[in-house]
Formats: C-alpha cells, structure tokens, sequence
C-alpha cells in the first residue's frame, strides 16, 4: 500500500465508476455501448436523436467496475422534449467520473465537436477522446485524424476504436476503467443493467415500429408499457404485455397501423420476439396505437411517456 498518488500506486486498488459516451448526433455512442457489452442495450440507428433513455451498462473487470451511461445527442431544443433530453445529458455529465468523447473517424472534428469539447472541459471528469469508427478510413487518413483531435482539446487520452471489428475495444474499457476513483464495487456481480426492464421493452416496440417509416415521423413516437402480467397459456407460462404506440396525428396513426394492420401486426411479431429474447419468457403482446396530440410539447405528457 501506498499514499502516493496515481495509477502505479494504486495498481492493487479496485475502482469503480461512471462513466459516459458523448458526441454529436450519430457519432457512433450507442453502437459502441453495445460492442462493449457484446449484447443490445440501447437502441441504434442510421438516423440522430433517437437515443432516449439513459441507459446503464455494467462492465465487470477483476480489478474494476465501469458503469456506463448512455445520453442522447446534445443538440439544438427545438420542442419542450428537445429541452428535456438536453437537461437530461448535462445533468448525465455532470454526474459521471469520465467522459469519452467519440469522433467519428470519417469526419473532420467540426464547431460542434469544438462546443462539446469546451462544455465537458468545464466538469471534473477526465475526458478522453474516443475516435470510433475506424474501419471506415485508412491508416493514413486515421494519422492526420488523430492530429486532428489532439488539437482540439486537452484529453486525458485518445483511444481509436471500431465497434463494428471490435478492435481496440477492450483497451478503451482498461483506459477508461483506470480513470475511474478507487472504489469498491458499486453493484452486485453479475449485474449487467439497472434500466428497468420496462423501458427496455418499449425501446425494442419502438424501434420496431419506426422500422422503415423513420423519415415520416422520427421523434413523433412514444411507447408506454402499461402493464406486465404472468399468465398461463396452452404452450405454458408466459408474460401478458400491455404496451402503447403514441404518435401526434391521426396520419402517423395509420403510418404505423398499415394497410388492414398488416404493418402493426409486423410490428407486433418483430418486437414479441425481441422482448422474449430479453426477458427469456414467452410473450404475448397486446399493442395499441393512441394520437395524442403534440405530445412533445405538452408537459403533462411527457411525464406520462417518462421525459
Ligand atoms: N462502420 C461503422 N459504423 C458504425 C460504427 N459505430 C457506429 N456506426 C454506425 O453509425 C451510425 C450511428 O451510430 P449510433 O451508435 O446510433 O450513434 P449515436 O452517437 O448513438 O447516435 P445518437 O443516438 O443520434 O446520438 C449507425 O448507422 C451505426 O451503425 C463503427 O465502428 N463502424
């Protein structure tokens, strides 16, 4: 043991933490949470902004445990619920002991990554930068990127990773965890996510029903999970899910619905199966479309749907 400040000294110490992805829109945040995992936690998408909930990942290191938390895009508010999520991401970084700030490799650093940097710059955590996506771009092209964003802020360190190879990613986790204080353990083993699984459910519904349709009615789409039973059905034991679509007009109603149901009934099956998946049940899903009228905008609502 040692007083010593730094990491040779405290080498045989546990440490424990949080931590968080932040970037841009699209830079890659939720896709490398889920790399990290090895397993689907949060949602993905070719499209920005559709991260919602912050989501905990918890990754388990003989000698640490980082707690990863996951926040959408800061972008600019152009609704109550764009307010919101950006209440919500400088709360999540204010609140976290490191911060990995992802730059895609295929795009220049640009004013927006310069404004991200600046505002982390002002917390107490350690910033490292993340470059991600990096099987997009050559070695060469990856060099003057990396001399890119050395210049655009002081970092702790800076980890190339792809999450689509996986190269580089169990360093990121080592370079990350040993930023993080000297702690014990802050959850049980085994413990991969504190997310309440409800909201796990409606993230799969929801992203089963903007499958296709995105460009229509991207942030039009809230789903509550009303109510969760156990049942016995003729196959066995099973969970009865109550869940419902939310969309602000009666167009994007029939957006989701489809010609005769046909496309919620898709819907329905893509998400039964991903929900049975993730709690290892059978599933019967019941699912509602609701208009509820500029639901972004009203604050009772969003309380409702979880913002
Ligand atoms: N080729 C490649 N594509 C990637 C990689 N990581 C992410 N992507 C793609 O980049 C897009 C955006 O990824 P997301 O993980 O949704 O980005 P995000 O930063 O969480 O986006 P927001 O939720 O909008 O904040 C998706 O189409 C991903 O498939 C990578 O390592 N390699």
């Amino acid at each position: 043991m040692s007083s010593n400040a730094g990491s040779s000294a405290s080498k045989d110490a546990f440490h424990a933490g949080f931590a968080c992805f932040v970037g841009r829109p699209n830079a890659g945040k939720s896709t490398l949470t889920n790399a990290i995992m090895g397993q689907k936690i949060a949602i993905t998408s070719k499209r920005p902004q559709t991260t919602r909930h912050v989501v905990r990942a918890i990754l388990h290191r003989p000698d640490s445990q980082l707690i990863l938390v996951d926040t959408p895009g800061l972008h600019r508010p152009r609704t109550l619920l764009g307010e919101r999520l950006n209440e919500l991401v400088r709360q999540t970084w204010s609140e976290v002991d490191v911060i990995g700030l992802c730059l895609p490799a295929n795009e220049k650093p640009g004013p927006g990554d310069k404004f991200i940097t600046g505002e982390i710059a002002k917390l107490h955590a350690k910033v490292v930068a993340v470059v991600t996506k990096i099987d997009l771009v050559s070695k060469d092209t990856l060099v003057r990127h990396l001399t890119n964003v050395a210049a655009l802020g002081d970092f702790a360190d800076i980890v190339p990773v792809s999450a689509k190879t996986g190269e580089n990613l169990e360093e990121l986790v080592k370079v990350l965890s040993d930023k993080l204080p000297e702690s014990p353990q802050l959850y049980p083993d085994g413990m991969i996510t504190e997310e309440p699984e409800r909201v796990m459910m409606a993230e799969l519904i929801r992203e089963a029903a903007l499958e296709g349709v995105r460009d229509e009615l991207p942030h039009s789409l809230a789903v509550v999970i009303e109510d969760v039973e156990d049942e016995d059905s003729d196959g066995g034991p099973r969970k009865k899910i109550w869940a419902e679509i939310y969309v602000e007009r009666d167009s994007q109603k029939g957006i989701i619905i489809g010609k005769g149901g046909e496309r919620l009934k898709r819907v329905g099956t893509k998400a039964r199966k991903g929900i049975a998946q993730l709690i290892d049940s059978r599933v019967y899903l019941d699912l509602h479309v609701r208009v509820a009228k500029d639901w972004q905008r009203d604050p009772k609502m969003l309380e409702r749907l979880g913002f």
